[in-house]
């Protein structure tokens, strides 16, 4: 976190639970995440974490418990009204079309309502208005070069490139990020490390990583899940040195 951010939280979460008929995969989670900060959310497979953030971003409704963005409660509001008051999110499963361009992609989602669907058609006009918007957009994620470019041809670490390009059309206040960096090369790792560096300045961050250089070059605050509950909060270093989760990691490898 840059000197002199505010500390007050853009996010927080109360007693949050989420249970799929009786199993409780989100435990009564108090989460807060201060304005400004990058904060990642790290646990064993199967901690919760992919719930979380389904929970966060409206994709599912909490069983009980509650979240505020910036002093208003979101709690069970749908993924439109959730992406309309600032939040965006970025997928880890792939969600782009071959056969559309990197610049396309930008103009379909600045024209659509949310920003995030591609599902309106839009007339070239129309699109041509957000012309120099994705331009800045995609110069942001340093892809200038291939805005013409067909997006079958794009290698994986340009597709996820993309995809935080997308994220990033709604200038969102909040950018959730699922695994930015899973299935990279380590040259492609390194590059996300940067960009997501660049492009969360005057934004708050929540992602989820398994690669522990990336929560450690990147994150200002790590939230360990295990079992659907924050085990440890704390600095990188304070949680990657703590008995309880050395323990949960280890129980995980076992
Ligand atoms: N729709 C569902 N119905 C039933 N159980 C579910 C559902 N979604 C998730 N779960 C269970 O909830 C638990 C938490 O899953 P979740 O995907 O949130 O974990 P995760 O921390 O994201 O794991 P990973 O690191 O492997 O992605 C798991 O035991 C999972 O099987």
């Amino acid at each position: 976190m840059t000197a002199g951010t505010d500390q007050r939280p853009l996010l927080s979460t109360r007693a949050l639970t989420k249970n799929f008929r009786g199993f409780t995969a989100v435990r009564h989670v108090d989460l807060d995440v201060a304005v400004g900060s990058i904060h990642a959310l790290v646990g064993p497979n199967g901690a919760g974490k992919t719930t979380l953030f389904n929970l966060l971003s409206g994709f599912l409704t909490p069983t009980s418990g509650t979240i505020i963005l910036d002093g208003q409660d979101i709690t069970g509001k749908q993924p439109e009204n959730i992406a309309h008051l600032g939040v965006a999110r970025s997928f880890q499963i792939t969600s782009l079309f071959d056969n559309l361009t990197a610049l396309e992609h930008l103009e379909l989602a600045l024209a659509s309502p949310t920003g995030l669907g591609l599902r309106f058609w839009r007339s070239s006009r129309t699109l041509r208005r957000f012309r120099t918007r994705s331009l800045d957009l995609l110069d942001k994620v340093g892809m200038t070069d291939l805005a013409d470019r067909n997006v079958g041809e794009f290698a994986y670490g340009q597709k996820r490139a993309l995809e935080l390009a997308l994220a990033l059309a709604l200038d969102p206040k909040l950018l959730l990020l699922d695994e930015p960096t899973a299935g990279m090369s380590l040259e492609d790792v390194d590059r996300t490390i940067e960009l997501v560096k660049q492009i969360s300045a005057g934004r708050t961050v929540v992602f989820v990583d398994h690669n522990m250089h990336v929560v450690g070059s990147l994150a200002d605050r790590v939230s360990v899940l295990q079992q659907g509950e924050i085990l440890v909060e704390g600095t990188y270093d304070e949680v990657r040195t703590d008995e309880k989760v050395i323990t949960a990691y280890l129980g995980q490898a076992q």
